[in-house]
């Protein structure tokens, strides 16, 4: 396949901080990738550097063969950002002529709408538009010139669950008439609709890149609680991917959070092991666990092969 986009080595400074911390990445033609990752990883200024909106501090983008800046690689983005903002006089089907006129081959409004459930709204006032409304116009309008790469950073943030699945049953559509899909989510619900291809960011770096199947797998964190004298043996014992003390510890007995993959193995060795507990409850981790376990196990495995000797348990079960 040939890539559509490409980040080659790509960092973005703001002061301080590195939003984007050496990025390669390249976006083949007719694929959806997902760009998931907690609160500042790093998504939007991604999704900034590829539309041309931010250039990289560092290393280089390129759009179609050329800089996303230049005017001819942007016909044929399209994109959607966080924030809907939208002129409130105009109507939305004058909203959608607007934005085509901007275009070489802009999609007839009728079609448009017709394929994003905008038919009924179009002689409406874009500021008379519910929250969801504006969010389905403004997904819509990444579409209008029949882009062959489509950004969308958090698209249905803000809609329920059939503004949802409305919105993504359209987005596939596209895709399956030729589009390739860049989308940005919190959500692994909304990257299991919409991607195949998952990259996850933390901290401004790619951490994981690979098919949804195999993200999906290794985000799929479960979260055991107890309590324990010896909160140390139990963060060392084998299948805990992190280990968290929670609240006050007592003298004789702390509270942990474990996260691992195999909650009933890890169970198991517990009970194996001899050490005291009690009060143990099992859940699914949250996304957020889930990357944050993700992104300890990089910066563990990163500290180890920088590191001799290897962290103790304490420190492991401390951090
Ligand atoms: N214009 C800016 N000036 C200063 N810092 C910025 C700017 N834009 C982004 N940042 C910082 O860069 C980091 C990455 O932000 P970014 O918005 O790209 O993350 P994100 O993954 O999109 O987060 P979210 O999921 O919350 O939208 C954050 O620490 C953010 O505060």
């Amino acid at each position: 396949m040939t890539a559509l986009a490409q980040l080659d080595h790509a960092s973005r400074r703001f002061g301080d901080v590195l939003a984007v911390d050496d990025v390669t990445l390249e976006i083949e033609a007719g694929s959806m990738l997902g760009l998931l990752g907690p609160n500042g990883a790093g998504k939007t200024t991604l999704i900034s550097l590829l539309n041309g909106l931010r250039r990289p501090t560092s290393g280089s983008v390129t759009l179609l063969g050329r800089s996303p800046q230049d005017v001819r690689s942007r016909q044929s983005l399209g994109s959607t950002p966080q924030e809907t903002a939208l002129p409130p006089t105009l109507r939305v089907g004058e909203v959608i002529d607007f934005v085509g006129k901007h275009f070489e081959q802009p999609m007839r409004t009728e079609a448009l709408a017709e394929e994003f459930g905008l038919t009924p709204l179009l002689k409406r006032q874009a500021g008379a538009l519910s929250g969801g409304q504006k969010r389905r116009l403004s997904v819509a309008l990444a579409f209008v010139g029949r882009p062959k790469l489509v950004l969308l950073d958090e698209p249905t943030t803000g809609l329920d669950i059939d503004g949802r699945h409305t919105l993504w049953q359209a987005v596939r559509r596209q895709h399956e008439a030729g589009a390739t899909v860049v989308v940005t989510s919190h959500y692994l619900e909304e990257i299991e609709a919409l991607a195949e291809r998952v990259v996850v960011m933390a901290g401004g770096r790619v951490i994981a890149d690979d098919t949804l199947q195999a993200i999906v797998g290794k985000v799929g964190v479960r979260q055991i609680r107890l309590r324990t004298p010896e909160p140390s043996a139990v963060g060392a014992l084998p299948g805990v991917a992190r280990a968290e003390t929670v609240g006050a510890d007592s003298a004789d007995a702390a509270e942990l959070l474990l996260y691992t993959a195999d909650s009933d193995q890890l169970i198991r060795e517990l009970v194996g092991s001899g050490i005291r507990f009690a009060d143990l409850a099992v859940r699914g981790a949250t996304l957020e666990e889930a990357f944050l376990t993700l992104t300890e196990s990089d910066r563990a495995h990163s500290n180890r092969a920088a590191a001799s000797p290897a962290p103790t348990e304490t420190e492991e079960v401390a951090r």
